[in-house]
């Protein structure tokens, strides 16, 4: 791990004194000329490298902690799963058919022990043919599930966006960026305050299974009555299109002077979004087990720890859970009960998954639990904390009352907040 003591290094005569971000470089500059790198670690890496064009990459935006890194986990053996391109073809629909099979081949689902397919497997459903547009739509590439159809999308959106900024861009903005919180010592320090589990309240306005939970949503408002109530910390949906979230809503939470550390919950598929999402004064971020492959979660984790980021790894069941106890500096998993799939909330999913050797094992390496998801009265909080989970994501029960955030006396059974719990 001594290669993440990101800035360590004395700086070089003539040279600016490494930060935590010197290795963001922009192309073009000294680094760009060094040698031309595979495309793993530069993408991986969220480099920001217009695909498809990985050879003429260079390491030029993030050497040399983010290399380092990059090699030494899963980078230098295999492109990512994030970043592999997939179905990216706007040719004819021969070149496609033939596109659509390459791609069947590299399906990455299953591969990984991942549960969803990162890409339509068999192209994109769109074709063009000059000015036509048409669709073409088979198994392949009809999404299963909502999670499936939120992670193509996202990974389109990202591509864009990483066109639009790429990481070099950023270097300015993470370094403006108000300093990283503890997110995991907010969440310890509550659960020793309270003796009840943490509180991650959810600034969450709508979401796919539910619909708009709250019309009059002001973010800030939210947030802050949140803080004044007890919560730990605050999880702040930035997905748009399908929880008509946003970073401007977490930037402006920040920026209003709220103290908890914020959770950026968003949909994570490619590096560069921890970059992105701590530019915007992210203190963690969410990373999805049934989204991301082993070597990108362990990749990830080290960069949240370059960026001071905590990260919470959210699994939904055993297989998942099991992946997750096996990959080390994890100190947050959080259990979904919500099940993406069909979008049942079952909150003895928790208990399931915190039973016998794998409970055993969570004390050993003192992670903390999470529950998440479907929590509503103090009796669900109580199942949950006797599970043996030390802290709570929760949005929906709280953010459609009217008052949400003394909601969250009504949801713990008392009140939890420094006036009112010692
Ligand atoms: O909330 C959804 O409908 C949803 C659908 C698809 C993917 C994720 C989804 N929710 C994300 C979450 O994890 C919840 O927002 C969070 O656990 C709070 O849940 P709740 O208290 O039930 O609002």
């Amino acid at each position: 791990m001594e290669a993440l003591a990101v800035g360590s290094a004395p700086p070089r005569p003539g040279l600016a004194a490494p930060t935590r971000y010197s290795h963001l470089r922009r192309p073009g500059t000294l680094a760009a000329a060094r040698r031309p790198l595979a495309a793993a670690p530069m993408e991986a890496a969220g480099g920001g490298c217009p695909s498809p064009a990985p050879a003429r990459c260079t390491r030029a935006e993030t050497e040399p902690e983010v290399d380092e890194v990059a090699t030494s986990s899963h980078a230098a053996e295999a492109e990512p799963a994030g970043t592999t391109e997939q179905g990216d073809n706007n040719g004819s629909p021969v070149a496609d058919a033939a596109a659509a099979a390459a791609a069947a081949s590299t399906e990455i689902a299953g591969v990984d022990g991942i549960r969803i397919r990162r890409r339509p497997v068999t192209g994109p459903a769109v074709h063009y043919v000059g000015p036509f547009q048409f669709r073409l739509e088979n198994e392949g590439n009809t999404p299963r599930n909502i999670l499936e159809k939120i992670v193509w999308d996202k990974d389109v959106e990202v591509s864009q966006m990483k066109e639009r900024r790429p990481l070099y861009m950023l270097k300015g903005p993470l370094e403006a960026a108000p300093p990283a919180r503890d997110f995991v010592g907010a969440l310890k320090a509550s659960y020793d305050r309270t003796g009840l589990p943490a509180l991650i309240a959810e600034v969450k306005k709508a979401s796919p299974s539910r619909g708009v939970l709250r019309e009059d949503f002001d973010p800030v408002l939210i947030a802050q009555a949140y803080e004044k109530n007890g919560a730990a910390c605050l999880s702040v949906l930035t997905n748009e299109k399908y929880f008509q979230g946003s970073f401007n809503n977490l930037e402006a939470i920040r920026n209003a002077g709220v103290q908890c550390p914020l959770l950026c919950k968003e949909f994570i598929v490619d590096a560069w979004q921890l970059y992105y999402a701590r530019s915007k004064g992210a203190d963690a971020v969410l990373l999805i087990a049934a989204v991301l492959p082993d070597r990108d979660i362990k990749y990830m984790l080290k960069i949240c720890k370059i960026l001071g980021m905590a990260a919470l790894v959210e699994v939904h069941d055993e297989r998942e859970m099991d992946r997750v106890l096996g990959i080390d500096g994890v100190q947050l998993i959080g259990i979904n009960n919500r099940n993406l799939e069909t979008f049942e909330v079952d909150i003895s999913n928790t208990k399931k998954l915190l039973e016998g050797e794998r409970g055993q094992k969570i004390a050993e390496k003192d992670v903390i639990v999470v529950g998440e998801s479907g929590l509503f009265t103090p009796d669900h909080i109580s199942f949950v904390q006797n599970a043996g989970v030390k802290a709570v994501l929760v949005g929906e029960s709280l953010i459609k009352q009217e008052d949400p955030g003394k909601a969250i006396a009504g949801l713990f059974g008392k009140d939890i907040s420094h006036a009112g719990a010692a």
